[in-house]
């Protein structure tokens, strides 16, 4: 299977890059997915599976600049979803825990693939309509719903990962306040572009699958997680999101349950599991 990855120089799309047996690599500025007229490269290059990892992905920015996140999150996707149907091409794209808002029962669950959907930020309703638009155009599609995505290609980036702002906040040698209400699974590309090879090798039934690390953790754990890991000593405080103020509204439990993919033998490890591996490698990058 040939398959053409969008957004090869981001974090997934560089981990899929390594880990794909045959892989085209398809990103700006020579490829542009917002640029129609490029995509003739697509079909001209035999691929049979169409990756889309390009993005708008910040969440705050996204409150204001609507019109770019739509263009990247929903406008996107759906065309890409009908040039692949007409083509006889496999279609992934990638989507998120945020399209999912307050959890429905106390305590909460897991969201499975079948939990009703209610973003709560522009990031979430673009990634939401490109998720639906996506499903409707291509009959061959896959939507992957993932979280907290961190990877190697966010090391040298100024807009990196949560793991590198961590890092990064900690060499300043300031107190960090990191928000505790806040429970998700952060996923290392890495493990996820392991898990979706698996899919493109299986190919089970069409349609949303989750793929994330397995567990969950606050955020506040998490950043408690890398520095003990990475053996800093930092001042770490808890806060609230609403004492952080970010612009956009994120929900208290984004947690994804992985039991669709684990039927069909897919799984990625435990967060911590991932988090130390992505330590240890990130050394050697
Ligand atoms: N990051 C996260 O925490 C999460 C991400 N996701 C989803 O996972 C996917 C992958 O995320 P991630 O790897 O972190 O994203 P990155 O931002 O690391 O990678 C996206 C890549 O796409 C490129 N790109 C942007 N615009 C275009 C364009 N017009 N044409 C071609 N390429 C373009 C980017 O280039 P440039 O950087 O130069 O703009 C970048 O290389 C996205 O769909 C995202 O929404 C889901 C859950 C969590
Ligand atoms: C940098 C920082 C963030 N936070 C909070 C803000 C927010 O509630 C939470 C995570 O912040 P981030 O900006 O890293 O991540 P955020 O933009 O919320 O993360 C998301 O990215 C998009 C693309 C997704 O699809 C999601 O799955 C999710 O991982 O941590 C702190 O509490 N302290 C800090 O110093």
């Amino acid at each position: 299977m040939k398959v053409g990855v969008i957004g090869s120089r981001g974090q997934l799309g560089s981990d899929l890059l390594k880990i794909l047996a045959d892989s085209i690599p398809l990103d700006k500025p020579e490829f542009d997915v917002l640029i129609p007229s490029s995509w003739p490269e697509i079909t001209a290059r035999g691929i049979d599976v169409l990756i889309n990892t390009s993005a708008y992905n910040e969440v705050d920015q996204a409150e204001i600049d609507m019109d770019s996140c739509f263009n990247l999150n929903t406008f996107s996707p759906a065309r890409l979803a009908n040039f692949c149907d007409i083509n006889k091409i496999i279609f992934i794209t990638i989507s998120t825990d945020y399209v999912f808002g307050f959890p429905p029962t106390v305590p909460p669950l897991p969201f499975s693939e079948e939990s009703e959907t209610n973003p709560l930020s522009v990031y979430g309703v673009s990634k939401r309509a490109g998720e639906i638009l996506t499903l409707n155009r291509c009959k061959q599609s896959y939507v992957i719903r993932t979280c907290g995505l961190y990877g190697y290609a966010s090391i040298a980036r100024p807009r990196s990962s949560f793991v590198e702002t961590m890092l990064r906040l900690a060499q300043k040698g300031n107190p960090i306040s990191v928000v505790s209400d806040q429970i998700v699974s952060p996923t290392p590309t890495y493990d996820l572009a392991l898990a979706i090879n698996k899919l493109i090798e299986q190919l089970p039934p069409f349609g949303v699958y989750h793929l994330t690390a397995d567990g969950f953790c606050s955020w506040y754990d998490f950043a408690k997680k890398i520095f003990d890991l990475a053996g800093l000593s930092v001042i770490l405080k808890s806060t609230t999101m609403s004492a952080f103020n970010s612009k956009a509204r994120r929900s208290p439990y984004t947690v994804l349950s992985n039991e669709k993919a684990r039927r069909y033998g897919i799984q990625l490890p435990p967060w911590e599991v991932g988090l130390a591996a992505y330590l240890t490698n990130r050394k050697m990058e």
